[in-house]
């Protein structure tokens, strides 16, 4: 049986995992930032020499959207990377032989035309607004590269995810990333009979949004199969959407009837961040989830786990 130990179980990607590792009988140990503070070393190294696991998952860290990385960029940097640190440092000198770790598809360089390779990395620009972000996933996966490059006997790899939303989703407005803004957004305005719901900048932005549960599906795939994983590998839908599509799909799902206004001073970021996923069809895992099926299981989470009473209780 193999052991996972998995960074980040309390978080939306973390929490997807844990969900699907019961539904499959997968062990996992996932220690919460309260056993586990992956910000002291010592404390790590401790854990990581207890548990022995077979693979570490590396999905702790300090995410947030726009306006967030905006807000804050040197947490966002340094926190980044000294978890990142952290975990591969002591994962190596505990003799953890297997680690995947996360990246973001915010760690390509900014405006790119056309859907971005993994060797596209650090091969230009970083977006301003997330570069804090990005330089820690940049770092950390180069970390990742060296380690096996020093020694090939230790396979530490990087999954670069697409953006994600899903069951877990944090959609408080100070921290949300777009998807679960949205939902938010249009949920309110359905309860209050809003005429217009306000969409930031003029919603021609694309993004590429997966949904996390199918995320959990492909870190299983590569757990599985993990020697044969590329070292570095993008994971993605292979298509985008616009802003206002988000919103418009969205809308059908909550059944918001108002209309939309553009608040053009509002940040925008990357104008696209599309993933080539090549290497990805060439491993052999694809998305199962759709745009509507994501966004109505999770409207449904924000609707039964309370987030929408906790966030109208404000
Ligand atoms: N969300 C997205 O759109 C995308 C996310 N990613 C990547 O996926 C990964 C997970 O993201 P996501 O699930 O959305 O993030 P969340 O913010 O939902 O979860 C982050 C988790 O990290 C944990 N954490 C943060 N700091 C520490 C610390 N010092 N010690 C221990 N644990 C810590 C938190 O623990 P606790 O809850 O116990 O406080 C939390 O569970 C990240 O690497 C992110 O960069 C990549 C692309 C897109
Ligand atoms: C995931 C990845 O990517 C993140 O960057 P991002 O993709 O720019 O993040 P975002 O989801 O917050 O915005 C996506 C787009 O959506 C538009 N937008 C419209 N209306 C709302 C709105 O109401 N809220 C938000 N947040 N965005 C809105 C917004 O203007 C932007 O054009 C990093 O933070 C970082 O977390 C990272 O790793």
């Amino acid at each position: 049986m193999t052991t996972i130990l998995l960074t980040g179980g309390g978080g939306m990607v973390g929490r997807n995992i844990i969900d699907l590792c019961r539904e499959r009988g997968i062990e996992v140990v996932a220690p919460r930032r309260t056993e586990l503070d992956l910000t002291d070393h010592a404390s790590t190294l401790r854990v990581l020499r207890e548990v022995r696991p077979d693979i570490v998952v590396h999905a702790a860290g300090r995410v947030g959207g726009i306006q967030a990385n905006i807000r804050e960029p040197v947490r966002f940097l340094t926190e980044n990377w000294d978890i990142g640190r952290n975990i591969v440092l002591a994962a190596r000198e505990a003799g953890v032989t297997r680690l995947l770790n996360l990246g973001s598809s915010c760690m390509f360089p900014r405006n790119s035309p056309d859907p971005l390779k993994e060797e596209d990395v650090l091969s230009g620009t970083l977006e301003p607004t997330n570069e804090g972000y990005a330089l820690a996933k940049c770092a950390i996966a180069r970390l990742c590269s060296y380690v096996h490059r020093e020694d090939p006997s230790l396979l530490y790899k990087t999954m670069i995810p697409c953006n994600l939303y899903g069951r877990h989703d944090k959609f408080d407005p100070a921290v949300s990333h777009l998807v679960p803004a949205v939902i938010h957004k249009l949920h309110v305005a359905k309860r209050d009979g809003l005429p217009e719901v306000e969409i930031w900048g003029d919603g021609t932005a694309r993004r590429e949004f997966m949904y996390s549960g199918d995320l959990a599906d492909a870190i299983l795939f590569a757990v599985d199969r993990f020697a044969e994983m590329p070292d570095v590998l993008n994971v993605g839908l292979g298509e985008d959407y616009s802003v206002n599509e988000y919103y418009a799909v969205a809308a059908e799902v909550v059944g918001y009837t108002g209309s939309f206004v553009h608040d053009t001073t509002k940040p925008v970021g990357m104008m696209r961040k599309l993933l080539d996923v090549s290497r990805q069809k060439a491993f052999g895992w694809q998305a199962q989830t759709s745009l509507r099926e994501g966004l109505r299981a999770t409207y449904d989470f924000y609707l039964s786990s309370g987030a929408a009473d906790a966030l109208s209780a404000r």
